[in-house]
């Protein structure tokens, strides 16, 4: 594994012990106290994982990220998601995108670099797909390890091509240990096929109500059950091979399968 990626993993694993997570007990003192101490926790953790400003530190050095996400639909979560790696602290963050969606995430931010790379089906004829799907590639492998973080989904939309070209981009990380954040129609791309992050612990999901409920139906194949919400988060994560799930919620829960405060 890359040096790059173990101090990632690190980081990761830091996280996944100390963030405080939801169901802090039922007895309501217990409950407050534990409360007080997780947003003095959230406020240490923070400063522990934005980059310092360091005078001997030169662009890139603080973090690269990029999103694989936005269509012909959806412009704004991409926009929020790359904004925010940059409102963190990381010091470029690029966007890869369908050809329509970029000059509208390029007017939202001067600061994003936006890559007009996707294509959907509607915008293509069959003969060319594959030809298509090469040159994406190829276009990505260019950027590829020089990333500290791939973040897929956000606003991809559910277009079968491009969501089988993203498929192959997550393939593409994982060879470079590349880590990789799930979230929004990537998830919608993993619940079908698991095996893209399965026992990659580069690979942190972070599903909403909806994204969660699919993925134990499919992984899990029963219904979410609130009651034993710890347990089975941390099968879910353990079935796909260790990867890090935080369900997002009223309380966010994380767990990598292993830790069993999940
Ligand atoms: N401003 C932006 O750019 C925003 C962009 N966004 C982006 O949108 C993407 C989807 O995220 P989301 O949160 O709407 O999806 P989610 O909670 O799974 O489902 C909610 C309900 O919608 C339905 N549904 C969804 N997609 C469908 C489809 N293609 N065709 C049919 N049904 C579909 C779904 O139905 P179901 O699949 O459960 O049958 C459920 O009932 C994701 O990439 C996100 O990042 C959002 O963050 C919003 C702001
Ligand atoms: N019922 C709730 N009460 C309080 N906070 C919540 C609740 N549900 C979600 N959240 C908070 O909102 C954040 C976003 O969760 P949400 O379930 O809306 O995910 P999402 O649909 O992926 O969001 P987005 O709209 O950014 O795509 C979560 O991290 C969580 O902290």
């Amino acid at each position: 594994m890359l040096a790059s990626s173990s101090s990632v993993l690190r980081r990761q694993h830091f996280l996944v012990r100390s963030l405080c997570v939801g169901g802090c007990g039922n007895r309501k003192r217990l409950h407050d106290i534990r409360s007080m101490a997780c947003y003095a926790e959230a406020e240490n953790i923070l400063r522990a994982i934005i980059p310092p400003l360091d005078r001997s530190k030169y662009k890139g050095q603080a973090g690269k990220v990029a999103v694989v996400g936005g269509c012909r639909e959806y412009t704004g979560a991409p926009y929020f998601a790359a904004i925010s790696a940059l409102k963190i602290g990381a010091d470029l963050s690029h966007v890869f995108c369908t050809k329509d969606a970029a000059p509208v995430i390029k007017t939202y931010s001067p600061e994003l670099i936006v890559h007009p790379i996707l294509e959907e089906s509607y915008n293509i004829r069959d003969e060319e797909k594959e030809q298509i799907s090469v040159k994406v590639l190829a276009e990505i492998d260019k950027w590829l390890e020089r990333f500290d973080c791939l973040v897929v989904g956000p606003g991809l939309g559910r277009d079968p091509f491009l969501l089988g070209c993203v498929g192959q981009i997550m393939s593409h990380a994982r060879q470079r240990n590349v880590p990789i954040v799930v979230d929004g129609d990537g998830l919608f791309l993993i619940t079908e096929n698991p095996d893209l992050v399965n026992g990659y612990h580069l690979a942190v999901l972070t599903p909403n109500i909806n994204e969660y409920k699919r993925l134990v139906k499919k992984v899990l194949n029963c219904e979410v059950k609130d009651q034993d919400a710890h347990q089975e988060l941390q099968l879910l994560a353990k079935q796909i091979g260790g990867v890090t799930i935080m369900r997002k919620g009223k309380s966010d829960l994380i767990s990598d399968g292993d830790i069993g405060n999940g």
